[in-house]
């Protein structure tokens, strides 16, 4: 969605607060759209609170969408412009549902932290993600992943935008709160060049690049983003 343009600053939204335990990682997979890191949400160990929350939420999993080119590849835009990625960290209201599957469908069911990816300086904890992904080149491809902490894809600057949304693939359930991070990380070209080497397809299929995995830009209608910051 179009961001700051349509924001309203809120003096009343909180800080994010991010903890997460590096081990609950559990492994690193292909999935035909995109590639993702799953974590053990079976208990409170990797969770986030504050912000625009009510309660707690466990992550998840975080995976990302990205374009062929440098021109596009965010789902959100800021001032009209698209970055080259986007990353989303998802998160679940383990206080309100038993499951995902069922937050999935409620309002207030999941967080996702999103954070822009920008053309720039090498990035020292991506290279670790980067480098796992010619082993899931092709899509059901999985490797384990022992220990990861996500924090370090995550800009220092407390400043973000919150609106509520949906998921951005089928079931396009309207259960997400999004925490857009105003700042993005810098990524270099080599590191985005080894996102469009993934592919859509399966081992033995024709090769079909993983590029463009992004929901086209949709309308804001009358929904109001709300900034953390002035
Ligand atoms: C059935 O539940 C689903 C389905 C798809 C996704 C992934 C989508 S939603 C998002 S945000 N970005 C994406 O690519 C889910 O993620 C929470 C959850
Ligand atoms: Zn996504």
């Amino acid at each position: 969605h179009p961001l700051w343009q349509n924001s309203v600053y809120d003096p009343v939204l909180k800080p994010l607060k991010i903890s997460y335990d590096p081990t609950t990682c559990l492994h690193i997979w292909n999935n035909g759209y995109s590639f993702l890191v799953e974590f053990d949400d079976s208990a409170d160990r990797s969770i986030i609170v504050g912000g625009p929350l009510e309660n707690q939420y466990r992550l998840k999993q975080f995976h990302f969408h990205w374009g062929a080119i440098n021109e596009w590849g965010s789902e959100h835009t800021v001032d009209c412009k698209f970055y080259p990625a986007e990353l989303h960290l998802v998160h679940w209201n383990a206080v309100a549902y038993p499951t995902f599957e069922e937050a999935v469908m409620e309002g207030d069911g999941l967080a996702v932290i999103g954070v822009f990816l920008k053309l720039g300086a090498h990035h020292e904890g991506l290279q670790t993600l980067v480098d796992a992904l010619p082993a899931i080149k092709h899509k059901d491809t999985v490797i384990e992943f022992d220990v990861f902490d996500p924090s370090c894809l995550i800009p220092q600057c407390p400043d973000y935008w919150t609106y509520a949304g949906s998921l951005t693939t089928p079931p396009l359930t309207e259960s997400v709160t999004w925490i857009i991070k105003k700042q993005p990380i810098e990524v270099d070209e080599n590191q985005l060049e080894a996102f469009r080497m993934l592919l859509f397809t399966s081992d033995g299929e024709e090769e079909k690049r993983m590029v463009d995995n992004f929901r086209p830009l949709q309308p804001l209608m009358n929904r109001t983003v709300r900034s953390s910051f002035q």
